[in-house]
């Protein structure tokens, strides 16, 4: 059984990579990434041009079926990233970024253009968590603009980071945009953007910001990251990847999101409930399902969800 995928150009040997945003703040936590078994590659917590805070307290809570943030953008700022990136990186790594303004993303974009780092970055398009902010990827014609204007000068590889979709007309429209330029890969999905959760016993919300609206991930995603991947597989360009992100707690979940036409796949709030080992179970789960079903790698299987 192989379970090897390939990461623009590099030999991964697993398909399982982190959720932007868990485990992947500091030095120290990007270095336990580095030495995870069966994290086939990594992705740094996403990046502005300076350091943020991010938002107060609480602002992430465990949930029996998933999980709910607010963080508000908290990192290291982009020089550190870079520096990470460019200095200490041992396993292959996505540099994620964002940005609070298209102005603020097409500096940080040429300064990384004009950089030595050579390796893939994910433009985040979603974070659903900046008060005042909306997820930049909801509005088709500001994304058009903004890709349009980062493709002007860059020449580096570079994906995006997306936001769920829930109405076919709506993949249909990204995707037409996304096809118009040479990216390397779609992320899809970053969390169910402001969802709520209620505790019973104090009859309050669960998260400080936004007045507890948050991004919801785990199991609880797992349908709408399937249909996301799956839609914009098959409407994306063969040259754009597809790193299917959400709902991820099985090798079970691993094998739908490929069958969907993952190339890669991502694993966020399990890591949280369950740890850095979660990668090495999912891996064996996955091997078992393919042992089971005679396939002996991901291509066997790729992308070939059967229709009714
Ligand atoms: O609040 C966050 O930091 C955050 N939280 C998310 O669930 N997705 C994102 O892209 C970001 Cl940037």
């Amino acid at each position: 059984i192989d379970l090897s995928a390939d990461l623009f150009g590099q030999t991964l040997t697993s398909p399982l990579l982190n959720a932007s945003g868990v485990h992947c703040q500091t030095k120290e936590e990007l270095n336990d990434l580095a030495n995870t078994s069966n994290l086939g590659a990594m992705v740094t917590k996403s990046a502005t041009l300076q350091a943020r805070e991010g938002n107060p307290n609480p602002r992430y809570y465990d949930l029996e079926n998933g999980s709910i943030n607010s963080m508000g953008l908290p990192n290291l700022g982009y020089d550190f990233y870079l520096d990470y990136v460019l200095q200490e990186q041992t396993k292959p790594t996505i540099l994620s970024v964002a940005a609070l303004s298209a102005a603020d993303a097409i500096t940080l974009l040429k300064d990384l253009q004009a950089s030595d780092y050579q390796g893939p970055t994910e433009l985040n398009l979603s974070c659903p968590n900046i008060v005042g902010e909306p997820q930049l990827a909801y509005d088709f014609e500001a994304t058009d603009r903004v890709l349009n204007e980062v493709f002007s000068f860059y020449t580096k590889p570079l994906g995006v980071k997306l936001p769920p979709y829930f109405d076919l007309v709506h993949f249909d429209k990204i995707a037409a945009v996304l096809n118009k330029y040479p990216l390397t890969h779609v992320n899809t999905i970053n969390s169910i953007g402001n969802g709520l959760w209620v505790d019973i016993d104090q009859e309050q919300v669960v998260t400080k910001a936004k007045g507890g609206f948050g991004g919801l991930g785990g199991t609880m995603v797992l349908p709408t990251a399937l249909a996301n991947v799956r839609a914009l597989r098959q409407r994306l360009n063969d040259s754009i990847k597809v790193l299917g992100t959400g709902g991820v707690t099985s090798g079970e979940d691993v094998f739908a999101h490929i069958l969907c036409g993952a190339d890669l796949v991502s694993v966020g709030t399990q890591v949280m409930k369950e740890g850095l080992g979660v990668y090495d179970r999912l891996a064996e789960e996955l091997k078992a399902i393919m042992a089971e079903k005679g396939y002996q790698t991901l291509a066997d299987f790729r992308g070939k969800l059967k229709e009714l």
